[in-house]
């Protein structure tokens, strides 16, 4: 009764064998088998709803979609791909929740939207992507946590569509999770008053230090959820502030010697494996990865080996001017703007950061051939211009994984209201689309700037993995085009003065 119970019984992730299961031969044989069931005991009473397949945008993502749809129509089996994933959905089921006086009914949610990749042996696949972009779901469907609910995936050949397959693979498979040990009833903050009570802190002192370690992992507005709703990275921060509660003396952590050395024991690793690996450091994923793959929500957005990436999706160039008088003297200023002027004349760009110590740019790919000529010209002119040092440097896979992340949040962020707020220099704020590059300000129309101003705003990542603000650009006038001035000049007069405007060109 106890085995019965076990197999049918679901799981956190609602995984479960069917009625029947023992009648099924490949139970006892260990061949064939069928389809693992999901859902509560009453899940049959509704359907899920399959993910509409779509063409990816992206050529090599359609390229190896190809391949491997090309394999599973002509049963061709390649003896070095050790992981194949074949078109994997997953749709998480709506829910009824039940409050004291109403219950409200949470929507369906497609988190893996259909991934077809090919991963071969002796190769760390790095699956990067922003918060919720699916990429603990997929690991979980591969490893048996959750049930794919669509497509299927093979790993050594074994289906993860198929209970016996199932439990094959996990006899091949290792998994390194991301240690969480959390209670999924319990919210984050009632993790922190047990695990405070538990380290023996004053009861007078722990409301504050609760709150004092909610606000410094950024969890403050969920500190009332159930863990169980929890993205990976949110139960991550959760667990690092039960680590660092009561201002332990020794921490145990990923200081750089420990990071090398857990890279070198991953890089051994690969020899005869296939290795994926999820992270939010670009650094690692640059270092250790033979091929990386950015998905965002729920789809494959791009792929390839980091090279090929940075070629393809980098802004292109970036270089930094640093200045050897740091004062804000007159003289310094002038020096700048002439610098300002020099970078505008010659490549047609804008500082993309600027501090008193220098000025960075991105250099368009499409300018890389007259860049010879400019840095010679620069170099002559260094003193001129107040400089002290020139770097130029290619782009990073952080700026690769900032473009793709921003791309994917600007798709649905007026639907989703992905919204976040702009502070300008002025102290007038503005709610912008989250991922956006240039932002119109309302009002800002005069008879000297007949478009208006805007703002070019710069994008980073914050210790989630969330696309945040890292800064903007000085407000500057908005170039006069024929195809938009005329059209967007009325818009600016009349826009919600709240809100920015997109400006996309
Ligand atoms: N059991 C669940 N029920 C409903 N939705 C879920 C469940 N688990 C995850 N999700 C949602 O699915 C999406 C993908 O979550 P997932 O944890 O796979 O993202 P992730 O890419 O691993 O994010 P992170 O980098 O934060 O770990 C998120 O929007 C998340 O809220």
């Amino acid at each position: 009764m106890a085995i019965y119970l076990d197999n049918r019984i679901p799981n956190s992730y609602g995984v479960r064998k069917s009625t029947f299961y023992f009648l099924n031969p490949g139970y006892w044989t260990g061949k064939g088998g069928n389809t693992i069931e999901e859902g509560g005991i009453f899940s049959f009473l509704r359907s899920i709803p399959q993910v509409q397949p779509k063409t990816p945008d992206d050529e090599d993502v359609l390229e190896e979609e190809n391949i491997v749809k090309r394999q599973v129509k002509e049963d061709l089996v390649d003896p070095d791909v050790v992981v194949q994933i074949r078109g994997l959905t997953k749709t998480y089921p709506g829910k009824i929740e039940i409050g004291c006086c109403k219950c409200t009914r949470k929507s369906h949610f497609h988190a893996v939207k259909g991934l077809w990749v090919n991963i071969p042996k002796g190769q760390l696949f790095c699956l990067l992507g922003p918060n919720g972009a699916g990429k603990t779901t997929t690991i979980n469907c591969l490893t048996g946590i959750s049930p794919a609910t669509g497509g299927d995936a093979l790993v050594h050949g074994h289906s993860i569509r198929s209970s016996v397959g199932m439990s094959s693979i996990q006899k091949l498979i290792g998994v390194c999770p991301q240690f969480d040990v959390l209670w999924d009833a319990l919210s984050a903050e009632e993790h922190l008053y047990l695990f405070a009570n538990i380290k023996g802190m004053p009861v007078a002192s722990i409301k504050l230090a609760v709150e004092k370690s909610l606000a410094e992992v950024k969890l403050t507005y969920a500190a009332k959820g159930r863990a169980s709703g929890y993205s990976g990275g949110m139960k991550r921060c959760l667990s690092l502030a039960i680590a660092l509660i009561g201002d332990p003396k020794l921490t145990t952590g990923t200081d750089p010697i420990n990071r090398k050395h857990v890279w070198d024991i991953i890089d051994n690793a690969k020899k005869g494996r296939a290795i994926i690996l999820t992270t939010h450091s670009m650094e690692e994923a640059d270092i250790l990865s033979d091929r990386i793959g950015i998905v965002a929500k729920g789809t494959l957005r791009c792929i390839g080996n980091s090279m090929q990436l940075k070629s393809k999706f980098g802004s292109g160039l970036i270089t930094n001017v640093s200045f050897s008088e740091t004062n804000t003297t007159d003289a310094a200023e002038s020096c700048r703007l002439a610098l300002r002027k020099f970078f505008k004349h010659h490549l047609n760009v804008m500082p993309k950061e600027e501090t008193k110590y220098f000025i960075s740019y991105v250099i368009p790919r499409k300018e890389e051939r007259n860049l010879r000529k400019f840095f010679t010209e620069l170099k002559e002119r260094k003193k001129e211009f107040g400089i002290s040092d020139i770097q130029l440097n290619l782009t990073t896979l952080e700026d690769v994984f900032l473009n793709v992340a921003k791309k994917a949040a600007l798709e649905n962020a007026a639907d989703e209201n992905n919204m976040t707020t702009l502070v300008l220099e002025s102290g007038k704020s503005l709610l912008i689309p989250v991922g956006v590059e240039k932002i119109g300000i309302p009002g800002s129309v005069t008879p000297q700037n007949l478009s208006g101003l805007m703002v070019v705003v710069h994008w980073g990542q914050d210790s989630d993995g969330n696309l945040c603000i890292t800064g903007h650009s000085a407000e500057m006038p908005i170039p006069v085009r024929d195809d938009f001035s005329s059209s967007l000049a009325p818009s600016l007069l009349k826009g919600n003065p709240g809100h920015g405007i997109v400006l996309d060109f």
